[in-house]
């Protein structure tokens, strides 16, 4: 973080191979921020998070996230820049064939975490943010679709992120349902973890009146309305 500041992107052009999905983007997100990330499909909402978790590199323009400089973004950094953000991606699920404490524990074994202690103390602690203590020993398939959402969005905390990146995180769940996840991750901005959600659900933003932001037509506008 510098300042405030968790995500600034100064007239970053943001590309998929050849092809120029965005250009001149400036976006600030800072400390505890709610943002909403619309636009309709294909008009560069992944490819402006992938610019943020270091999947796309920048070749123009400045950009940084959570400490890092995106322009001198090396191979070796991009684990340690994800360990600031809390990445809740449809295509980033539990693992199946394990409980709800062995996901988590997996993905802290992987990010450096050893004293056995810690790691239990820090599973139960993420796990009450998302009021699911009682289910440390469940399976995956034991649980709700919005209760796999909410571990999902636990695994995203271990690591105490600046920002939580958030694609589509209500998009397979009932509207009731997904008002929860909402809450849940309105609740997390407000204890100074922003979090950056692209969303198709006009309905919900509606309910939860927020900054947001619009991909539209290669570029990203600010103060976006919806109808
Ligand atoms: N790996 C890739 N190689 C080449 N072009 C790509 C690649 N991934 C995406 N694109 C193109 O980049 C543009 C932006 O895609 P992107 O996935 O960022 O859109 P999106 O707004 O996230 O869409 P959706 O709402 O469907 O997820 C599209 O024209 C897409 O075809």
């Amino acid at each position: 973080m510098i300042g405030n500041t968790v995500i600034k992107l100064e007239n970053v052009d943001v590309y998929q191979q050849k092809h120029l999905v965005l250009t001149n983007v400036n976006l600030q997100i800072d400390k505890g921020e709610f943002v909403f990330l619309i636009g309709q499909t294909g008009s560069g909402k992944s490819s402006l998070l992938k610019i943020i978790y270091g999947d796309l590199h920048i070749s123009s323009g400045e950009g940084h996230a959570g400490g890092y400089d995106l322009k001198k973004l090396t191979d070796k950094d991009v684990p340690f820049l994800r360990r600031k953000l809390g990445i809740v991606f449809q295509d980033f699920q539990l693992l199946t064939d394990r409980t709800v404490e062995e996901n988590l524990r997996f993905v802290m074994h992987a990010t450096g975490w050893k004293d056995k202690n810690l790691i239990a103390d820090r599973i139960k602690d993420v796990l009450e943010k998302v009021g699911l203590r009682s289910k440390i020993k469940k399976m995956p398939h034991e649980l709700s679709g919005g209760e796999q959402q909410r571990v999902v969005i636990a695994r995203a905390l271990l690591n105490d992120p600046e920002i939580i990146l958030a694609d589509e995180p209500t998009g397979n769940l009932d509207p009731d349902t997904s008002e929860e996840i909402m809450l849940l991750l309105k609740e997390i901005s407000r204890s100074g973890t922003a979090v950056l959600m692209a969303t198709h659900d006009y309905q919900l933003i509606r309910t939860f009146p927020s900054r947001i932001i619009k991909c539209e037509n290669g570029k990203v506008l600010e103060d976006a309305k919806i109808v």
